[in-house]
């Protein structure tokens, strides 16, 4: 079996893929998460996993974005991680990497650690590479720049960078959330390292068009009166004009044949459209802490 990341190797998302799939599957990286996504999609993978969410710093708006506008896949499993954050040189610096005239990163993980950035190198320009394994492997490759990178400690090790500061993100809670992609609704693996914690449902619903007053209260009561947890709300603009936007909606229940269809049926009646983006087993990483307990 294939699986295709976001990489290069050592990023958060591999790290995802390690605990859920093992070391038994091929997996293969991408540089870019459109490029993951269309890896599945042209049936060269089995499953992609790409970035969907990070506790500090909202949603991964390329990936739905690519997903409702490109490419139409399901989402098939959640992977839940713990995220740690770590400042990295090349050893060659080790001991002057306060003197870095530049941080490298993922966008999502110098947001992370804006506070940290703010206060130890205050003014000291970051740029974003492609994910945070890119970035430590560019420090790697480029010993003559006075560059740190910010990433987990398997892309040190990976890398041979040396970390000289752990642990920087701003809040103790830092968690992401990872989607696995596939063609058809269905997962028919079962992963050999984690058990799911609970069954969700991700929806995509659009408003009616002849902007109603209360109508996103009304697609929200659909819910509410059939006692449907609805764990995460998200709205994302159309593309078709300013203010038009759809709203993603995550449900704490795999579908059924009553209640989600028929919460379905109500908002198509009112001239929303509904569109399942997947209905899937949910896990969790144990963060090495919790592993103990
Ligand atoms: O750059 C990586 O290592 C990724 O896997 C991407 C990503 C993200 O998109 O949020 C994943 C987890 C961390 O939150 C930081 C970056």
């Amino acid at each position: 079996m294939r699986i295709g990341f976001l990489g290069p190797r050592a990023t958060f998302t591999h790290l995802a893929v390690q605990a859920f799939f093992g070391e038994e599957v091929e997996q293969v990286a991408y540089k870019t998460i459109p490029q993951c996504i269309d890896a599945v999609a042209a049936g060269e993978i089995d499953f992609a996993v790409v970035p969907t969410e990070n506790a500090l710093e909202g949603s991964v708006n390329l990936t739905f974005d690519y997903l409702i506008h490109e490419q139409p896949l399901y989402i098939v499993g959640e992977i839940v991680s713990p995220i740690e954050q770590h400042l990295m040189v090349h050893p060659s610096r080790k001991n002057e990497w306060e003197n870095i005239t530049r941080v490298y990163s993922h966008s999502h993980a110098i947001a992370q650690c804006h506070k940290f950035l703010h206060h130890k190198f205050n003014g000291v320009p970051y740029d974003y590479a492609s994910s945070t394994g890119a970035a430590a492997q560019y420090v790697s490759q480029h010993p003559e720049e006075p560059v740190a990178a910010i990433a987990n400690a398997l892309a040190a090790k990976e890398y041979g960078l040396e970390i000289v500061m752990t642990n920087i993100h701003d809040y103790h809670y830092n968690h992401t959330r990872f989607a696995i992609l596939h063609p058809a609704n269905q997962l028919e693996y079962k992963s050999p390292n984690l058990k799911p914690d609970k069954g969700k449902t991700t929806l995509m619903i659009t408003l009616p068009s002849d902007d109603q007053s209360g109508a996103l209260h009304q697609v929200l009561s659909a819910f509410t009166w059939r006692k449907l947890n609805m764990s995460k709300i998200e709205s994302r603009p159309m593309k078709t004009g300013l203010g038009n936007y759809f709203f993603i909606i995550d449900i704490d229940m795999l579908l059924d044949n009553v209640l989600i269809p028929g919460a379905k049926a109500e908002l198509e009646a009112l001239g929303c459209t509904v569109k399942l983006l997947g209905s899937y087993e949910a896990y969790s990483i144990k963060q090495n802490k919790e592993k103990e307990s």
